[in-house]
């Protein structure tokens, strides 16, 4: 495992205590970099009501931007965007940044802020990011160090409470059962010591010619 890379302080990435970090291939720091700051814009733009003008100027400005990466579209063998592995959420701009304090291989916990981009109303967390928190969790737990890729076959969500954004929140996931090819896996995310949401997913491990 290398050094603590959380922005906040303490915890890791899973993908560092997965050891995916070691895998190099698609290592792109520049890039990384660019898909942090894509973050921060998202989150600053979701929380923003500029004046016309400079919603017009912006708008101009990442339209540029756009226009000098199209260029450089590659399949997805190639893609760098979801394999940043010492990065949070791995270079991938739609995931929260999860700060993983424990992991033993069948449980992991960790913490996650919510910010503005993951609004839904109401000072809640949208639920379909609040699923898909749970989805990316709990597949990771699925695909552990040696374990066969495994996909989401289904993902029930049970949303118990507001999950209020811009707060710190805890998120557990453990390997309930393990039977043949199917990984029962159990999520829950807790604002204190209250949950305000749990996930029961069923993740299957693919055969050779599913890989
Ligand atoms: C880059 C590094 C980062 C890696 C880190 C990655 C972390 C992110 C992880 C995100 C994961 C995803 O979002 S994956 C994307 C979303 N998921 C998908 O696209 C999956 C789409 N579905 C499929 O591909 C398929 O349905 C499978 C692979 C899930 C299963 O198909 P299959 O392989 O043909 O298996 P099949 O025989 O049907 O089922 C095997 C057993 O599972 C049971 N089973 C299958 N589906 C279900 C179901 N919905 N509900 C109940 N049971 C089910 C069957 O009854 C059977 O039980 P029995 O008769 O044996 O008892």
């Amino acid at each position: 495992m290398t050094a603590p890379l959380d922005p906040r302080g303490g915890g890791v990435d899973l993908n560092i205590w997965l050891g995916r970090d070691a895998e190099t291939d698609h290592d792109d720091p520049a890039f990384a970099r660019l898909a942090g700051a894509l973050v921060r814009v998202q989150e600053v733009v979701s929380g923003a009501r500029p004046p016309p003008g400079l919603s017009t100027e912006a708008a101009t400005t990442l339209g540029r931007v756009a226009d000098q990466l199209e260029p450089y579209d590659v399949d997805e063998a190639a893609q760098v965007a979801g394999r940043q592995f010492r990065h949070f959420s791995r270079g991938q701009t739609l995931l929260p940044a999860v700060a993983v304090d424990t992991y033993d291989g069948q449980r992991v916990d960790g913490r996650v802020t919510f910010g503005r981009f993951y609004l839904g109303s109401n000072g809640a967390v949208h639920g379909g990011a609040i699923s898909l928190l749970f989805d990316d969790l709990l597949g990771q737990v699925a695909n552990g160090p040696d374990a066969p890729r495994a996909r989401t076959a289904y993902l029930h969500v049970n949303f118990h409470r507001i999950t209020p954004i811009g707060v710190e929140l805890s998120c557990h996931a453990g390997i309930r059962t393990v039977e043949g090819r199917k990984v029962h896996i159990d999520g829950e995310l807790c604002h204190g010591e209250e949950v305000v949401a749990s996930a029961e997913g069923l993740f299957v491990r693919l055969e050779a010619h599913q890989l």
